[in-house]
């Protein structure tokens, strides 16, 4: 089979897209939903797989600024919409797509390029690493008690309901304020702060419509949190959930006003968030861990296009000087070795002919990029070699993140 791989025009958005949707089970989006897509697709970064006539793959990316350790902002391509019909599967269209689209990606000048996956397992061959984990709750709010920072004033600060349209300017000035301060999270370009207003009641679960709380100091909103509030009864009385969307906050004590009135709202006896850090100042306020139901999973997929300037983008928080061998089957201009010199003001990571202190591929160095998880870690599962003694202790804590590093939507 030969299928040729076009650049997406504007004008077949509409049947590419059906072809995605086919692909993720067939069932059609709410029209704000699919009408948002539309707008943020960008065609001439997006492709589409043809077979005599017949759209049957598609892949797109986003120009994404994705923050880094360090605090920088990195250009990086969003990979999305990813998809080959059911009826061309397992015939290597996907590898076709990646190809172009990791090649396209090095001539735009992108040194990263990210994903969320459907399922984990596809990606790691393109040379994708798991860079970020998100942490779901279920909290028994009914026992669970949110303890009030030490020293916070709670008076100071008034909780009011917003519709979430009136509020998203102030939301997205506390949106951006926090992006700098996590590695992984995305600068939202014009258009995205539409997608944490989207609410097709299809996907409220059986909740109410979006509700907004934000929480003021001196008129000035601190946080705030979306939510759906989903009424129970039950023989024994009310069981109502509360399922968070997005929470922010600009400090621990607005962050835990939100949390208490969360936990607080009558008729209910559960809060869910689904998409938290993993590191999430909560745990650090809740009165019983045990009942908050805790998991975590993968999030954020890095793939380092342009190894050097990738590592040289970002700082590192101890000293560093260390030769990497690196492995890329899939992207062979990465391969070799590489020296890595930086701290925390800046790098630089430069070909070298030097001995190699640590081997390793591009996987590992895409899940190590944003200091979730280290090399030391992935040394444990045999996916790093030490070639010289102390290297490994050396890197490992040079490319930690203090704050782990979190992606807080999907895309
Ligand atoms: C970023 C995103 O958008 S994520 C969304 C991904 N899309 C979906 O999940 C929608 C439903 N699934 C699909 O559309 C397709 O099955 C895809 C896109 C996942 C795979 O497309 P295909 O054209 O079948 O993949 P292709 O034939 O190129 O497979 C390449 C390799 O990946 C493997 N592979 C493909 N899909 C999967 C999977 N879901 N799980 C594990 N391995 C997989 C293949 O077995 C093959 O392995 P090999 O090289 O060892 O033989």
């Amino acid at each position: 089979m030969t299928t040729e791989l076009r650049v997406l025009q504007r004008s077949g958005w509409d049947e590419w897209y059906g072809k995605l949707e086919r692909a993720f089970g067939g069932a059609a989006e709410a029209p704000e939903e699919r009408e948002l897509w539309e707008q943020l697709t960008e065609t001439e970064r997006s492709i589409g797989a043809w077979d005599d006539g017949e759209c049957v793959g598609t892949a797109g990316a986003f120009s994404f600024g994705v923050t880094v350790p360090g605090g920088a902002v990195v250009p990086a391509a969003g990979v999305t919409m990813v998809s080959v019909a059911a009826t061309h599967r397992r015939r290597g269209v996907l590898t076709s797509m990646m190809r172009r689209q990791l090649d396209d990606v090095r001539a735009w000048g992108e040194s990263l390029a990210v994903l969320t996956a459907s399922e984990p397992a596809i990606y790691g061959r393109f040379g994708y690493g798991i860079a970020t984990h998100q942490m779901s709750l279920e909290i028994d709010s009914s026992r669970v008690r949110i303890a009030q920072p030490p020293g916070a004033d709670a008076d100071a600060l008034r909780l009011r309901f917003v519709p979430p349209e009136e509020a998203v300017k102030e939301c997205e000035a506390v949106y951006r304020r926090t992006v700098g301060t996590r590695p992984g999270m995305l600068e939202r370009r014009p258009g995205w702060e539409r997608l944490p207003l989207l609410d097709p009641p299809g996907e409220r679960g059986g909740g109410s419509p979006l509700q907004c709380v934000v929480a003021e100091r001196d008129g000035d909103v601190a946080g705030y949190v979306r939510f759906h509030n989903k009424p129970d009864w039950t023989p024994a009385g009310p069981d109502g959930s509360v399922v968070v969307r997005n929470i922010d906050a600009l400090d621990p004590a607005a962050y835990a006003a939100l949390w208490r009135f969360l936990c607080g709202i009558d008729l209910t006896s559960r809060v869910t968030a689904h998409n938290r850090p993993v590191d999430d100042p909560l745990l650090q306020l809740v009165s019983d861990i045990r009942r908050c139901g805790v998991r975590v999973r993968d999030s954020l997929h890095a793939r380092l296009v342009d190894v050097g300037a990738a590592l040289g983008a970002r700082t590192y928080r101890a000293p560093v000087d260390v030769v990497f061998e690196v492995e890329d089957a899939f992207c062979p201009w990465n391969e070799g070795r590489w020296r890595l010199s930086g701290d925390a003001k800046g790098a630089v990571c430069e070909r070298t002919a030097d001995a190699a202190d640590l081997a390793l591929s591009v996987r590992e160095l895409g899940a190590a990029y944003l200091g979730g998880v280290t090399l030391s870690a992935l040394a444990g599962a045999g996916r790093v070699r030490e070639l010289r003694g102390g290297a490994l202790a050396e890197a490992s804590l040079a490319c930690g993140s203090d704050v782990a590093p979190w992606l807080p939507h999907g895309f």
